[in-house]
Order: C-alpha cells, then sequence, then structure tokens
C-alpha cells in the first residue's frame, strides 16, 4: 500500500491552514494511502523544473504538492498552498540528494539561477568575499554543491544570503550561514551535518535519501497521529535552532554575554539552550526573568528540551525577586513584604507628617530610579547623585528634605521587620556581595530589557565574574517599564560579546511590518546607552493583514470583539490559543464579562491566576511580555487609552522624561501586536490611538 509522508519543514505552513482545509488534508492523505493504485490521485504538472513533483487536488482551492518516488511506493507531501501558489511554487522547484547528509532537499532553482546571473553582472566590487576564507574542498565536504557553491563564491554580504533562505536547500543555507557566523568547517560539520563521518551517496535515489530522514518526513499511521502532527508542531519547533541561534548559545564566552533581536527571534529559545547546556556541563545554573507567569513557561518549555532530571535539577528558574527573597531570608530570617497599595499608605504618612509639597508617587519615584537605582547610602550619595529624566529640578535644601524622608521610611520599614520588593534586592545584593560561595555558576536572563538596577545588582553578586558568568537575552525594543540601566553601571560588560537574531520565527511578515511602523522614527537605546536598530529584521511567513475596527462605543467595540473571536473559533483555532490584550486591568475585566456573555469561556490572567485551559486568555499588555498565541485582539486602542494619560509625565514638567514615557506607550502596544502568530485584530472607540496613524 503506498505511504505518504509529511515533510517537517511544512508542517508549520499547514497548521496556518483553516481548521476545515487542515481535516481535507487528513482525508486526502487517509484515502491516497487505502487505494491499490497512489498514482491515480496524482496529477502530472506542466513546466515543472522536476517531473516527480506531482499535484493532489485537496478540494475545489486548494493542491499539495506530492514528491513521487521513481520507483516504491513511499510519497512525500512537500507543500498544501492554494492552486496557483502551489503551482507557482512546484514549477520553480528542484529536487536532490545532499552529498553530506544523504537526505533529500528541495531547491528553488530558479531563483538561485537568476540571482547568480544578477551577480555576475553586478561583478567589480573590491569588498572581500563573505567566504574567502573557506576552500572548495571544505565548501564540496559539507555538501555545498555546484550552483550553490557558485552562488556562495559571489557574495560580500552575509545579507545576500541570508536573502535566499528558503530558496537554497535549507542544510546547505544553515551551512553557509554557520560558515558567514565564524563556525569552522569542523564546528559546522558537528552542528549541522551531524553524520559520524563522510559516506558516498548516490546523488540520484531521492527515494532512499527520502527514507535516510524519518525524523523530516513523518510517515503516520491513522488520522488520530496526522492532527497530532497539526496540534503540536509549535513544541517541536522550540528544540530546533538556526545555526545562528546555536552559535550563540553553545559558545563559550570569556565573559558576560547577551543576544539581541526584535521580537519573536527565539531569544527565550537561546535562553533555554544556554541554560540547558551550562547545565548539562555541571555548573548550577540560574535561568530568570521578568515575572512569574513567564517563569512558568520557561520551566515548561524546558522540560520540552531536556528530560534528564539530573541536569534539570541544577538549573532554578526563578524570578530575580525571588532570588533576592531566598538569599536575605537565609541570612537575615523571614520578614514582611510590602505591596505598593501599604508601600504608597507609608509614604502618604510621611507627607503629612512632615508637610511636604511633593506626591507620593513622585517621592516613591525618587527613592526608586534615583536613590535605590544609583545604590546612594547617604545624603552626600544622593547629592551626588544623576536626577537624569526625573523632571522637576531639586536644589540641595531640597533633596535634604527629601532625604530626611526616604530615611524615616525606612527606619519605618526596619521598626517592622518589612521590605519592599526593591528593599528585598538591595539587601540580597549586598549579603550575596559578601559571599565567597556564590549560589551559581551561570546566570541567564530573559526579557532583560525591563530590570530595575537594583535586581541587576542582585544578579551581578549571585555569580563570580568570569567566564560564561551572565548571559543575558533582551530587545530594547519591547521596554516596557520605567527601568533603565546602562550593563556598565551595575558591573557588566558584553562589550565584543553580542549577538543579534534577525529572523522571527512567531509571526506573519504581514502583521511584523505593520506592527514594525508604529516604531517608525523612534530612537531607541540599547541596554549599554547605544543607539540599536531593527535593520534586517523580518519573517518568512506570511498570512492576513491586521484587521483594524473602530466602534463608536466601548460596548459597540467589545460586541466586535466577541464576534472576531467567536470567527477564530469557528475557524478551528482553539480558545486558548487566543490572546486578549487591554491597556488596563479593569478593561481586561469587561472584555472577559464581554465574552462570557457571548458564550465565549474567557479567564483575567492576572499575577495570581494562571490560564484556564480552554478559555481566551484575556491580560493586560504588560503580561503580554513574552507570551504568543495563534490570535490576538487588541482591544481598547483609542486616542484616551493609549498612550495612557497617568502613564505619561506633562512636557513641561521635563521634555526627555515625557518623550520617554511616550516611547514606553509605543512599546507597549508593540509588545502586545507582535504577540500574535498568526492574526492579530486591532480595535478601539472614538478616536483611534495617535500610534496607529
Ligand atoms: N529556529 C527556529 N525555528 C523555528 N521556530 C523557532 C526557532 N526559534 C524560535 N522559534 C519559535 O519562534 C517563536 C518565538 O521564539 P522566542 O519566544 O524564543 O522569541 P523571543 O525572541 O524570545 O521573542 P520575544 O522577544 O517576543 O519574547 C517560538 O514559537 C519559538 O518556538
Amino acid at each position: 500500500m503506498a505511504k505518504l509522508g509529511i515533510h517537517r519543514d511544512f508542517l508549520q505552513d499547514l497548521v496556518r491552514l483553516e481548521r476545515p482545509i487542515q481535516q481535507k488534508v487528513v482525508e486526502t492523505i487517509l484515502k491516497f494511502e487505502q487505494t491499490s493504485h497512489a498514482g491515480a490521485h496524482l496529477e502530472k504538472l506542466s513546466n515543472v523544473r522536476d517531473d516527480r513533483l506531482k499535484s493532489i487536488r485537496i478540494d475545489l482551492k486548494y493542491r499539495g504538492i506530492v514528491l513521487a518516488p521513481e520507483t516504491g511506493d513511499r510519497y512525500t507531501l512537500l507543500r498544501v498552498d492554494n492552486h496557483d501558489d502551489a503551482y507557482a511554487w512546484a514549477r520553480n522547484r528542484r529536487i536532490s540528494v545532499n552529498a553530506a547528509t544523504g537526505h533529500m532537499e528541495i531547491r528553488d532553482t530558479e531563483t538561485i539561477d537568476a540571482t547568480i546571473q544578477r551577480l555576475t553582472r553586478d561583478t567589480g566590487s573590491a569588498v572581500r568575499p563573505v567566504f574567502a576564507h573557506v576552500s572548495d574542498a571544505d565548501l564540496t565536504r559539507l555538501g555545498v554543491d555546484a550552483q550553490v557553491r557558485k552562488f556562495a563564491r559571489m557574495l560580500t554580504d552575509i545579507g545576500m544570503l541570508e536573502a535566499l533562505e528558503g530558496r537554497l536547500p535549507q542544510v546547505q543555507y544553515d551551512v553557509l550561514i554557520g560558515l558567514a557566523s565564524g563556525m569552522s568547517p569542523e564546528e559546522v560539520w558537528d552542528d549541522i551535518v551531524g553524520s559520524p563521518k563522510p559516506e558516498a551517496y548516490d546523488p540520484n535515489d531521492v527515494d532512499a535519501a527520502v527514507r535516510r530522514m524519518p525524523d523530516k518526513v513523518a510517515l503516520v499511521e491513522g488520522a488520530e497521529e496526522i492532527i497530532e502532527l497539526f496540534d503540536k508542531p509549535f513544541a517541536r519547533w522550540r528544540i530546533y535552532l538556526h545555526p545562528t541561534q546555536r552559535e550563540t548559545a553553545y559558545r563559550t564566552y570569556s565573559g558576560s554575554a547577551q543576544v539581541l533581536g526584535g521580537p519573536g527571534t527565539g531569544k527565550t529559545v537561546v535562553a533555554l539552550h544556554r541554560a540547558r547546556h551550562l547545565a548539562a556541563q555541571g555548573g548550577r545554573v540560574l535561568l530568570t526573568t521578568f515575572t512569574t507567569t513567564l517563569t512558568r513557561s520557561l520551566t515548561d518549555s524546558l522540560r520540552l528540551l531536556e528530560s534528564d532530571d539530573e541536569v534539570l535539577s541544577r538549573i532554578d528558574v526563578l524570578t530575580v525577586d525571588q532570588v533576592a527573597r531566598r538569599a536575605v531570608e537565609r541570612r537575615l530570617g523571614r520578614f514582611t513584604l510590602v505591596q505598593s497599595d501599604e508601600e504608597r499608605a507609608m509614604w502618604r504618612r510621611i507627607i503629612r507628617r512632615r508637610e511636604l509639597e511633593y506626591s507620593e508617587t513622585f517621592l516613591m519615584e525618587e527613592w526608586r530610579q534615583v536613590v535605590l537605582a544609583q545604590d546612594a547610602m547617604d545624603l552626600d550619595g544622593y547629592l551626588a547623585a544623576r536626577r537624569t529624566g526625573r523632571g522637576k529640578r531639586l536644589g540641595p535644601l531640597q533633596r535634604a528634605q527629601i532625604w530626611r524622608a526616604i530615611t524615616e521610611f525606612e527606619q519605618e520599614l526596619n521598626k517592622s521587620n518589612a521590605r519592599t520588593y526593591e528593599t528585598v534586592c538591595a539587601t540580597a545584593a549586598r549579603l550575596l556581595a559578601e559571599e565567597d560561595d556564590k549560589p551559581y555558576d551561570h546566570v541567564v536572563v530573559d526579557e532583560a530589557q525591563d530590570l530595575h538596577p537594583v535586581r541587576w545588582r542582585v544578579l551581578r553578586s549571585a555569580v563570580s565574574t568570569g567566564q560564561d558568568d551572565i548571559f543575558l537575552a533582551g530587545d530594547a525594543h519591547q521596554r516596557i517599564y520605567d527601568n533603565r540601566v546602562s550593563l556598565g553601571s551595575v558591573g557588566i560588560h558584553v562589550a565584543g560579546r553580542s549577538t543579534r537574531l534577525t529572523i522571527n520565527y512567531r509571526t506573519t511578515a504581514e502583521i511584523l511590518s505593520w506592527s514594525l511602523a508604529m516604531l517608525a522614527g523612534e530612537k531607541v537605546l540599547g541596554l549599554e546607552d547605544e543607539p540599536i536598530t531593527l535593520a534586517g529584521y523580518r519573517s518568512e511567513i506570511h498570512g492576513e493583514r491586521p484587521r483594524l475596527f473602530g466602534a463608536t462605543t466601548k460596548n459597540a467595540e467589545l460586541a466586535y470583539v466577541a464576534t472576531v473571536v467567536r470567527g477564530w473559533i469557528d475557524a478551528g483555532v482553539s480558545a486558548d490559543e487566543i490572546g486578549i490584550a487591554a491597556r488596563s486591568g479593569p478593561h481586561a475585566q469587561d472584555a472577559v464579562a464581554a465574552l462570557t456573555r457571548a458564550g465565549i469561556p474567557a479567564s483575567h490572567l492576572t499575577r495570581d491566576k494562571d490560564a484556564v485551559e480552554g478559555h481566551v486568555q484575556v491580560m493586560t499588555m504588560h503580561r503580554m511580555k513574552g507570551l504568543e498565541f495563534r490570535c490576538v485582539a487588541v482591544i481598547g486602542v483609542g486616542a484616551g487609552q493609549i498612550p495612557s494619560a497617568g502613564a505619561v509625565r506633562p512636557l513641561e514638567e521635563d521634555a526627555t522624561t515625557h518623550w520617554n514615557d511616550l516611547q514606553r506607550e509605543r512599546c507597549l502596544l508593540f509588545v502586545a501586536c507582535t504577540r500574535a502568530r498568526e492574526r492579530l485584530a486591532v480595535s478601539w472607540h472614538g478616536e483611534p490611538s495617535p500610534f496607529l496613524n
């Protein structure tokens, strides 16, 4: 009986199809395997470069492209798309056998030839070719064949190579990227080719090549197994690494290092691999991130990546606050944690007693952003502290007055054995700095862009300075809290050990380009106060354009959101793969109520409340950080809500602060929109937000 395998590289495309089409694909596969003469289902394609490529009918509109064997009965489904796109894809493709791996590979032979011709016309550049340091013999040994070698030899810039991703045979592309990013041919062989030793493969026997790659071409047993392939591909992707990601995660660094990149470029995936790698070598690793919601998702992902309990036992996944609390309790015993409402009340009492003309927010922020951030220990330290971006100017007398209020606040905390999150961190940083025997050998930080300096100090003192001490993953374009830090000022130096990732694996090109437009013209500073860009940042996946909708009233907007969500569910997206982002908690609650009224199960995700299985997940834009969903609705994007008036300090008070606040609100909207894998809906009532242009 004929067997139709599914090539995993195309699983991601298949997952993006509407559920009814997916079902038809399943039916087609099953029908195909049940007939005695499989070839009867296949149609010959005209004008193709490779006549082993045939078409199979999925329904009126959709076609599959199948690689048919010259002998035998193993067929491979390579792609499913609407009729014209499927045919256009097949027309330019050629199938071959990779000489190094012995696996079947696919290339867009027409585009590669056209690029070679164009580059031939453009020759004459004096720039050193990218692969000048690699011999033909090495390229050939690594499976780079004549056509791709010819192309590679013409490259003077890695961007020219990246432009052909998806067009070149994947392994050959990965080999070239690995070599271009500084890996030696031996490292590329071990990491990308992966075979134990070179072997001679028959370049014409594609059937044998397909049989050699059972991990790439899935032969499925029945309907359930096919459906599982559709449902769980993302867990599998989490363990696949692009060579640049692999090199970044597995390299040995002489000190601290960082990986940067826009949303969805796999920074978290790299951080996970790094943590696992360091633990597998015997190190005690702290894997830390911003919120407990994110630590939970890191813990789950880590389990996907590593099954050895001994390795896992060497990795602590904790927020910095949890690390700090452990350190303080170990040395000083238990204490009471003051929540922000209570803290506010304490400041209010001090303002009343001292008849100060400052608001409690101003004093709280002065303490947090100036005193704690710069570790000012006494009045002299505070007088010398920089107050950049703090608005209101303060003379020495005013500073002395504020310092007395701060001292009173700290004394009050001490009297009742109470601490705020920040004072726990400040104390922990001091205690850990005194310890010779550090709790960790390595620290891996995800979502690094938003950590307050006091938290960086905890991390700095939790590990000794040296090789592979701190590895951080972050993106300053996603900075959504008012915590700016220059890493150098907290003793972390990453110069020369920084990698930028540019391929977005999460979001479609349509959603990405729309979201990026919101940041156009913004000057964003990185973690070392250097200007950074998203140049070259892109997605190779295509889908629908974002849907925009303006309603006249809030209720009309929420009714629209319920209709959109209903449409997604009807198209086969499960409710818990849908995320809804609102600027404020109360607005998120209103959305839950509206969805529930419309008969759609929904719940509000908060600091203490996890996602509910089978429910649409509604949360604030801040909580969306680091998460991802198949479909996302960003709601309440009106002029009155975003930028949020309370989050932007007035221009008259301080221009820098004002523009920083506005940029943060923009980034917040950008973060929320880039959580969507396949579909994005953005709505508002009244006037749209100025960020929507
Ligand atoms: N090499 C890869 N191939 C395919 N998918 C990948 C790859 N790397 C990452 N992904 C997938 O891309 C998505 C985004 O990855 P990840 O969450 O690590 O990105 P990120 O850079 O941390 O994003 P953000 O900054 O927005 O939080 C995930 O679904 C992940 O599984």
